[in-house]
This record gives structure tokens, C-alpha cells and sequence, in this order.
């Protein structure tokens, strides 16, 4: 607990929200300096690559509540910065990747709501692992089981949340709309999908 304290005190070195048997997630910041941060958010930002989903909900068609894009193995070409990313993130966390998601936060009406990541689309075993780009925004993460644990986590830029295969079953995770006006987010999605040929 004494060293959990220390590392949110001075922001240095992981931070392990989580590690038992209903799965592991860390979190951990700089890693990647702020220069870099602020130039693969710009070039993400100004990239044509963003679209608005629709999504059917309680009868109606909505719009998904942000902008997303999204690029796998079978696409040819990744926009920069993405394989320069994603090296970068395999690199850091000794993992492989073969897609990213990417999600466009404009401001504090955008949102994204309590799930988990969709374990039939991604290879068992395998992490995820969230880039935050722009402006901080804060993720609660709930575990779907009583006694509730919950975790509120601003993810700031250049940080990266590791969250493995298992905690997808145990805890949902969400992005919640803001009452107070906040700049921009991206954050950069890296999975590893299951490939049904
Ligand atoms: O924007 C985030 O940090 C979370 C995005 C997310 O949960 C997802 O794309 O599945
Ligand atoms: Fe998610």
C-alpha cells in the first residue's frame, strides 16, 4: 500500500490498479514524452480518418457518441503516427498488437459508456493496451460483481492503461461525459484480434 501511495504521489514508474485473480491493470504515465504526445494527437487530429458511427439504442438510431476510426492487419497502409505507435507500445510493454481502435473525444459531451471490450472479437489471453492523446479525461472502472470495486482514473497524455484479457470479464470500463468544458481527447486502442479466415 506504502509504495501504491508513493508511485500516484510523484507519478513515476506503473501504477498496479489491479492484480489478482479476476485480472491485471496498470497504469502508467510518460510513456511517451510530451512532445511526442502533442504531435501524434496533432496528426491523428488532422487526419481524414475520423467517422460518425450510428448505433441503435432503445429503438432509436443515435449517434455513438464520439468519433472513432479504426485499422487492422488487413488494412495496407496505417496512417502516421499509428506504426510508430504501436512500435512504440509493443516495444514498452513487451506485447504484440495487430489493431488499433482509435476514439475522438471533441469535448465533454463526448463519451463513451461502461463496457468491456468484446472478448469474442479479440485473441484469448491477449491485453489491451489505451494510449491517451490531448486533454486528460477521467475513466471509471467498476468491477461487474458485488462487493463493487471501482477505480476513477484521469488518464492524462502520454500515459498508457494495460488492462489483460481476464479483467474484461470482471470489470467494465467507461469514459463519462463532463459537466465542465475539456478540450479534446484521442485515445489509441492497441489489440491483438482474433482472425477468422
Ligand atoms: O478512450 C478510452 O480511453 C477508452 C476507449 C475504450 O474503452 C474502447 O475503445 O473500447
Ligand atoms: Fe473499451
Amino acid at each position: 500500500m506504502h509504495a501504491m501511495t508513493q508511485f500516484s504521489l510523484f507519478n513515476e514508474g506503473p501504477l498496479v490498479l489491479l492484480d489478482d485473480a479476476s485480472g491485471r491493470i496498470v497504469y502508467e504515465e510518460n510513456v511517451i514524452d510530451g512532445a511526442t504526445a502533442d504531435r501524434w494527437f496533432r496528426q491523428l487530429s488532422d487526419s481524414g480518418i475520423w467517422s460518425q458511427k450510428r448505433r441503435v439504442m432503445y429503438e432509436r438510431e443515435l449517434d455513438v457518441p464520439r468519433l472513432t476510426a479504426h485499422f487492422g492487419f488487413r488494412d495496407e497502409s496505417w496512417p502516421d503516427p499509428l506504426a510508430e505507435a504501436m512500435d512504440h507500445v509493443s516495444r514498452h510493454t513487451g506485447e504484440t498488437f495487430d489493431s488499433i481502435g482509435l476514439n475522438f473525444y471533441r469535448d465533454e459531451h463526448d463519451s463513451v459508456a461502461m463496457h468491456n471490450d468484446r472478448l469474442a472479437d479479440l485473441v484469448e489471453g491477449r491485453p489491451i493496451a489505451l494510449l491517451s492523446l490531448g486533454t486528460t479525461r477521467r475513466m471509471l472502472i467498476r468491477s461487474k460483481a458485488t462487493p463493487r470495486r471501482r477505480f476513477d482514473l484521469d488518464l492524462n497524455p502520454g500515459s498508457l492503461l494495460l488492462m489483460d484479457w481476464q479483467s474484461q470479464h470482471h470489470y467494465d470500463h467507461g469514459i463519462p461525459k463532463q459537466t465542465q468544458p475539456v478540450g479534446p481527447r484521442i485515445s489509441v486502442a492497441f489489440r491483438t484480434r482474433r482472425r477468422s479466415e
